[in-house]
């Protein structure tokens, strides 16, 4: 099996013209990152850890450190993986001041008997698993500062569906033995309520990964995507013998019609095909595969690269 790695930062727009070219730079080396691993022999679910939790140390996208803030000015964050393997999963909701939240989602997929756990709980369950605190403030970065102030000043109100700049993580992989994995991460929406949890630590919204079929990321208005269960319903759409594009087209379009929910997806299938979708104005991604990296932020905007 020729392994393969698709990288997403989430559903963005208005992405100014330098903070684009290093957006750009750390979804492409989060995607070599993990390829590396692939081409190494390594597992799906390795991959798809080590390229979310790169994006989740990278300050530009919003999980982990770079998160966006919640009403109280802090940082909550969601997170989930999944083995196609044996349809094992684990995920992590409202969890604080640790580093990546990814990384504590594998341990409840593979320490617990559960598939999730949240905010006191998780924060337990890290401790115990010997993962280290970090003080609140190294997550916060500036420009979440700023975001949250003129989310609370502008819009007074929340105000979903058209956010901003973000830039939740994710990554889907088909490894050289034909297993395939998911993992996605984010903070989620800026000025949420305390405790509010999105789509991203729900399996089957966030993300879903079964051998059989393929594995898939999501992006996106998380209330919309918990309510058509994005993930699983396009995986559905494949099984029923879509294309990775029609099935993709379909589950989004019938966000889009039935909620006006906006967002974005990566799919790999087993068979090792790959695709991105997204209805928000970009998406930042890339996808490895063949020796060969492919990438893009707007429509209509690819460059192919040979991988070192
Ligand atoms: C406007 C959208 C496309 C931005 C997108 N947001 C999320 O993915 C939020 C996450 N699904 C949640 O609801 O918690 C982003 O961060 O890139």
């Amino acid at each position: 099996m020729n392994p393969v790695i698709v990288v997403h930062g989430g559903g963005a727009s208005n992405i100014s013209k330098d903070r684009k070219e290093w957006v750009r730079q750390g979804i492409i080396k989060a995607a070599e990152a993990g390829y590396k691993i692939l081409m190494d022999g390594g597992s799906a679910v390795d991959a798809v850890e080590v390229a979310v939790a790169f994006l989740e140390d990278h300050p530009e996208f919003n999980a982990g450190c770079g998160s966006v803030l919640n009403v109280n000015g802090d940082v909550e964050m969601d997170a989930s993986i999944m083995n196609g393997q044996d349809l094992s999963a684990g995920a992590v909701s409202a969890v604080r001041c640790i580093a990546n939240p990814i990384k504590l989602a594998r341990l409840v997929m593979e320490k617990t008997a559960h598939c999730f756990l949240t905010d006191q709980g998780a924060a337990k369950f890290a401790a115990v698993m010997g993962v280290p605190t970090i003080p609140k403030e190294q997550l916060v970065t500036e420009r979440n500062i700023k975001r949250l102030e003129k989310e609370k000043h502008e819009k007074g109100a929340l105000k979903l569906d058209c956010q901003q700049d973000l830039g939740t993580v994710g990554a889907v992989a088909l490894d050289c033995k034909g297993n395939v994995a998911y993992a996605t991460s984010t903070g989620g929406i800026v000025n949420k309520m305390v405790g509010r949890v999105g789509d991203t630590p729900c399996i089957g919204s966030g993300g879903y990964a079964d051998n059989d079929i393929g594995a898939i990321s999501t992006t996106g208005h998380g209330e919309s995507i918990l309510k058509v269960n994005l993930a699983r319903l396009t995986l559905f759409h494949v099984e029923q013998g879509k294309t990775l594009e029609e099935a993709a087209n379909m589950s989004l379009g019938y966000m889009k019609s039935k909620l006006k929910g906006l967002g974005g997806v990566i799919l790999v299938s087993k068979a090792g095909d790959w695709a991105v979708k997204w209805t928000s104005t970009s998406m930042p991604w890339a996808a490895a595969k063949n020796g060969k990296l492919h990438s893009g932020i707007d429509l209509n905007e690819t460059s192919i690269t040979d991988l070192p």
